[in-house]
Parts: structure tokens; C-alpha cells; sequence
């Protein structure tokens, strides 16, 4: 064999995370630093410079900040060429499109946006839309650590709308309730029709239930998050898929065949 027929690994691929000092953000640049083929050029938090990531030539950046500062972040990244893997909660529909927007103009860079990127999450929202044709009556609880800023949480948010989606498909009509609200919010947020509770206590990470009924029985599918090291394979996965997928990725379930 000559020497050029030996073939050299591949160059790992530079990335680049913001929120670097949060809960995930620091998981993140954990998981990056172990990965043989990634390489972690830049941490960025609040009050460091963005041009760190692009003076560092990363490719791919992975945003865990807030929904006030993520979109400001995620256009100075496409507008530089770098693909984004985005975890940041707060994506309305408006916001998508205006995403959707800034990639028609940078075609070939790629952003993946997912509410959850624990595959056990995404396998009970896929599991709960399928579901929920079956169902007249469906409730959403998530539960999460006191610390976070949202409610309902992204998660809760986009299973409602799946949900809702599937029940409309399936021709289903309102989830029957005959209940007056004695004081404002116990039935929890309205979510496209579904009710949606959210509980906030120590100890806890990120957790959540659908609960279905129909004439005499019920089904819960639940899933929990013990620790941030669950979101890891699924944004390690985004990371390495999203530079050969150009556009708007929403969710993980394209990236998990
Ligand atoms: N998709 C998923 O699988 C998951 C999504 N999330 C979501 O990720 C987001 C972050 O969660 P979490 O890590 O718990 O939150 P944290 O508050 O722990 O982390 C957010 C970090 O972003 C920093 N920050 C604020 N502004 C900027 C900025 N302009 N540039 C760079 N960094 C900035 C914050 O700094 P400072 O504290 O100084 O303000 C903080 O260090 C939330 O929206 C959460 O819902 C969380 C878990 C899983
Ligand atoms: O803030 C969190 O912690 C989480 N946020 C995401 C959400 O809002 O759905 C994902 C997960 O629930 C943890």
C-alpha cells in the first residue's frame, strides 16, 4: 500500500456553543470534548463576544441560551455560513418562518430545531400522536426543575399541537369539558384546544406525561429526564447531521429513521 492510499482520518468538525456556562450548555461542551470526531473551538455565554465562534472557524453551533437572545444568535450564524443545532426553547410559528427565511437565503447552511433532544422524549411525543386519534379526552403534565424560565415547556407545547393536529385529522371534535374555572388557570394553559399543566419542584429535571381517556380506560405515556446527560446523544446526533442537511429540520424524528 503507498502512502497515499492510506487513508487519513477525517478532520474533526469544529463546534461552537453558546450558553456554554448553563446547565446544558455545559453538558454540551462535555459531550463535544469526549467526541473523537468533534472538536470544541468555542464557548460563548452571556457577555462574551459571538465572533469568538466564527474566529474560531466553527461549523456547527449549538445554541442552549434563552428564547429572548436565540434568535439573534441563530441569524448571526447563518448569515456567517455556520450550521446551528438549536435547543433554546420559545419557536411560535412566526419565529420558524422567519428562520426558514434567513436559510432561503444561505442555501446549503443547515439549522436543527428540536424542542427535545432526549429520544426517549421524542419517542413519547411520537407515540402520543399516535395515540391521541383514539382518545376523546387528552391532558398534558410536564414537570421541571423550579429553575426554568418557560411554561408550558417547548416539549409540552409542540405535543399539544401534534396532538391537536392528529385529533383533526382523525375528524375528532373538542375534548369534552364541562368544567367552569372557579379560579383562573386550574385547568391549566389552553393549547390548541389542549389542556396543558405545568409543575415546577426541586429535584426535579424534565419530565412528562399525556394522559388519554375514552370510555372506561385510560392511557398515560410518560417520560423522564433524571439528568441533562439524556439530551447528549440527541444533540451529539443534530451535530453531526445537520452540515449534510441544509434548511429547517424541526424536531429529531427525521434524524432518527
Ligand atoms: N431541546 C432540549 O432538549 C432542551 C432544551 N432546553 C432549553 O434550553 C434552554 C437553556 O436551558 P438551561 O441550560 O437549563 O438554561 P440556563 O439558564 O442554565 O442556561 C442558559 C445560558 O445561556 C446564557 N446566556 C444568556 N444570554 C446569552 C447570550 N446572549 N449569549 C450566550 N449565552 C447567553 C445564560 O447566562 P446567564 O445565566 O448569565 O443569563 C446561561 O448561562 C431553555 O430554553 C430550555 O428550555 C433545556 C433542556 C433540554
Ligand atoms: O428547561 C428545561 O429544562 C427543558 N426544556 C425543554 C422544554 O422546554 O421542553 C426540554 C426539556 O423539557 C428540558
Amino acid at each position: 500500500m503507498t502512502d497515499e492510499q492510506v487513508s487519513s482520518p477525517a478532520e474533526p468538525l469544529r463546534v461552537g456553543v453558546l450558553g456554554a456556562r448553563g446547565r446544558m450548555g455545559a453538558e454540551v461542551c462535555k459531550a463535544v470534548d469526549a467526541a473523537s470526531d468533534l472538536e470544541l473551538v468555542a464557548t460563548v455565554d452571556q457577555g462574551d463576544d459571538l465572533t469568538a465562534v466564527s474566529d474560531a472557524g466553527a461549523q456547527v453551533v449549538v445554541d442552549f441560551t434563552t428564547p429572548d437572545v436565540v434568535m439573534g444568535n441563530l441569524q448571526w450564524c447563518v448569515e456567517r455560513g455556520i450550521h446551528a443545532v438549536v435547543g433554546t426553547t420559545g419557536f411560535t410559528e412566526q419565529r420558524l418562518e422567519q428562520v426558514r427565511g434567513w436559510l432561503a437565503a444561505k442555501p446549503g447552511v443547515g439549522a436543527v430545531i428540536a424542542p427535545n433532544f432526549g429520544i426517549g422524549a421524542v419517542l413519547m411525543m411520537q407515540f402520543a400522536a399516535r395515540a391521541a386519534r383514539h382518545f376523546e379526552s387528552v391532558e398534558i403534565i410536564e414537570q421541571h426543575h423550579p429553575r426554568k424560565l418557560d411554561a408550558p415547556s417547548g416539549t409540552a407545547t409542540h405535543t399539544a399541537r401534534q396532538i391537536a393536529r392528529a385529533r383533526a385529522e382523525a375528524g375528532l371534535g373538542p375534548v369534552p369539558d364541562a368544567t367552569k374555572d372557579e379560579v383562573a388557570g386550574a385547568r391549566g394553559a389552553d393549547i390548541d384546544g389542549v389542556r396543558v399543566h405545568a409543575v415546577r419542584a426541586t429535584g426535579l429535571v424534565a419530565h412528562q406525561e399525556v394522559l388519554f381517556g375514552t370510555t372506561g380506560e385510560t392511557l398515560t405515556i410518560r417520560h423522564d429526564s433524571y439528568d441533562r446527560v439524556s439530551f447528549m446523544p440527541g444533540v451529539l446526533l443534530a451535530v453531526r447531521a445537520v452540515p449534510d442537511r441544509p434548511g429547517l429540520t424541526l424536531g429529531l424524528d427525521p434524524l432518527l429513521g
